[in-house]
């Protein structure tokens, strides 16, 4: 109303540092933009305006700002920006993670949380997890015997990757089967292309040009996932008439092709994005959160003792851990949800686009802005979090702080309509992986390094892991 009868007043923009011409604001971000952002908003304010290029972009960095942009404006912010990486890896744009709203999104949404990622369809694969939770225990047996050192992150990784791709394409694949690179090196590469900022998403226009060599990359990688799942969709096509188990992604995905049932362009490419999302999205977000846990417990011996104590006390030495026994274990809650507040895996969640115009604190968002919710900074916030960087899973003991979504003081999986639809699963992965491997072993570092001095430092993708790799000596701790 007030815009209306004051036409001339000029709208006002969150406040921001002073930008280049044309470069706008490009040059204050660094190796970790999150970091970045979270130095720039303490100065700035929670709600901060920067210009990447030629395109307006928002930060927000308070629990309220979140919730204003999540929730309360949640359909105008529920878009995605444009993005050169999915027009080659997602299928020209048919993938979910990066798609802008639309009707094809929230049917292909729908489907991935109801035919893929339901509760149900998780718990089918739960015997294949504590299969392959077994193969890794018994490695790290035999390395326990023998004194080794493990790089724990790449076997949490490998572990990972192994759990998604079975319930994804009903099989491991071995290193060489994706390219002579390796499997898990070429996902590597997809992810990072896709976080770097490539100047096509900011100058509009410039993509054919290919400054950065970045299209030539990403024709190059499309065409390998392409053909790998090429080769996956034929070989179930093949063998539909085997009897199965449990119906692995690619199965259900077919039969829903075949079935002509689904009420929205459906083809191969379709399935194909999305079999490629998944892998993607769910592969290495477990793993790192996984990684980024357990390095806070080697720091902290005191923590994972306390751990250790509750895992004897309703698991017992005598066996492994369930997931039965998930839900009693309220302490590996708490450290779970402290390493996610401290190391959120997508610490800027992955970039939203309004949709309109809006007004979010009494300043005005035009339609087009790239939004950044910084959950990294959300959590480190003295005025939220006492003591912010210190690791305290005790924080939250008789807290009814939440971590799916509802609380904006928490969302590592993001919240509202673009929250991520692999929460359960994910949590399951982490709560799982880290139990296990706390339960069955005492963790050492080598060379007698001190926990303290671990180095933490992280890499920022479109998942933040750890910059090195996390190396320690397990000593078997179960009595059979
Ligand atoms: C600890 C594990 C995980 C964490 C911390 C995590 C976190 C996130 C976050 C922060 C987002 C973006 C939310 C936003 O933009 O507002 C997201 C989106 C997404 N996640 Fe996850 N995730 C995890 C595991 C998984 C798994 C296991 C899968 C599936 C296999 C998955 C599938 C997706 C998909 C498809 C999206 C895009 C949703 C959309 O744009 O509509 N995630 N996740």
């Amino acid at each position: 109303l007030q815009e209306l009868l004051s036409p001339t007043k000029k709208k006002r923009l969150p406040p921001g540092p002073r930008g280049l011409p044309i470069l706008g604001h490009f040059h204050l971000l660094g190796k970790n933009p999150h970091q970045d952002l979270y130095h720039l908003a303490r100065k700035h304010g929670p709600i901060m305006s920067l210009r990447l290029g030629f395109v307006p972009a928002v930060v927000v960095s308070s629990p309220a700002g979140a919730e204003l942009v999540l929730k309360t404006h949640d359909l105008v912010f529920a878009s995605r920006p444009p993005h050169e990486a999915a027009k080659y890896i997602g299928y020209e744009q048919r993938d979910l993670v990066f798609l802008p709203y639309g009707p094809y999104w929230r049917n292909m949404r729908k489907l991935c949380t109801l035919e893929l990622l339901s509760n149900l369809r998780i718990d089918q694969f739960r015997a294949m997890r504590k299969a392959e939770l077994s193969l890794l225990v018994s490695s790290l047996k035999q390395a326990s015997e023998l004194g080794e050192i493990v790089d724990l992150s790449a076997r949490v990784s490998g572990l990972s990757g192994d759990m998604i791709c079975l319930m994804i394409f009903g099989r491991k694949y071995a290193d060489r089967d994706l390219d002579e690179k390796g499997f898990k090196a070429v996902i590597s590469e997809t992810v990072a292309i896709a976080a770097k900022f490539n100047l096509a998403d900011y100058f509009p226009g410039i993509g054919v040009l290919d400054l950065q060599g970045m299209n030539r990359n990403m024709k190059r990688l499309s065409k390998i996932f392409d053909g790998f799942l090429e080769k996956i969709i034929d070989d179930h096509v093949q063998n539909k008439q085997e009897k199965k188990e449990t119906e692995d992604f690619v199965d259900i995905m077919m039969a829903i092709m075949e079935s002509g049932e689904a009420e929205f362009e459906f083809d191969r490419r379709n399935v194909k994005a999305v079999l490629l999302d998944l892998l993607i999205a769910g592969m290495d977000t477990s793993a790192a959160a996984t990684e980024w846990a357990f390095s806070e417990l080697i720091r902290h011996p005191q923590v994972m003792k306390k751990l250790q104590n509750e895992l004897e006390t309703v698991v017992g030495l005598e066996q492994m851990v369930e997931e039965s026994h998930l839900d009693r274990l309220e302490y590996l809650d708490f450290v779970v949800k402290e390493t996610l507040r401290l190391h959120p895996v997508a610490p800027l969640l992955v970039p939203h686009e309004s949709m309109q115009d809006c007004v979010i604190d009494g300043f005005h968002i035009p339609k087009g802005s790239r939004t950044m919710v910084n959950i990294w900074a959300i959590g480190r916030d003295p005025n939220v979090w006492p003591d912010p960087e210190a690791f305290k899973p005790e924080r939250f003991i008789g807290s009814n702080i939440d971590i799916r979504g509802r609380d904006f003081r928490l969302i590592p999986f993001g919240s509202g309509r673009r929250g991520c639809p692999g929460l359960q699963l994910g949590l399951t992965m982490v709560r799982l992986l880290v139990a296990q491997l706390v339960h069955c072993f005492d963790w050492e570092l080598p060379n007698c390094m001190l926990p303290s001095d671990l180095d933490m430092s992280e890499h920022f993708g479109l998942v933040t892991s750890r910059a090195k790799h996390l190396m320690a000596i397990p000593r078997y701790r179960l009595h059979k």
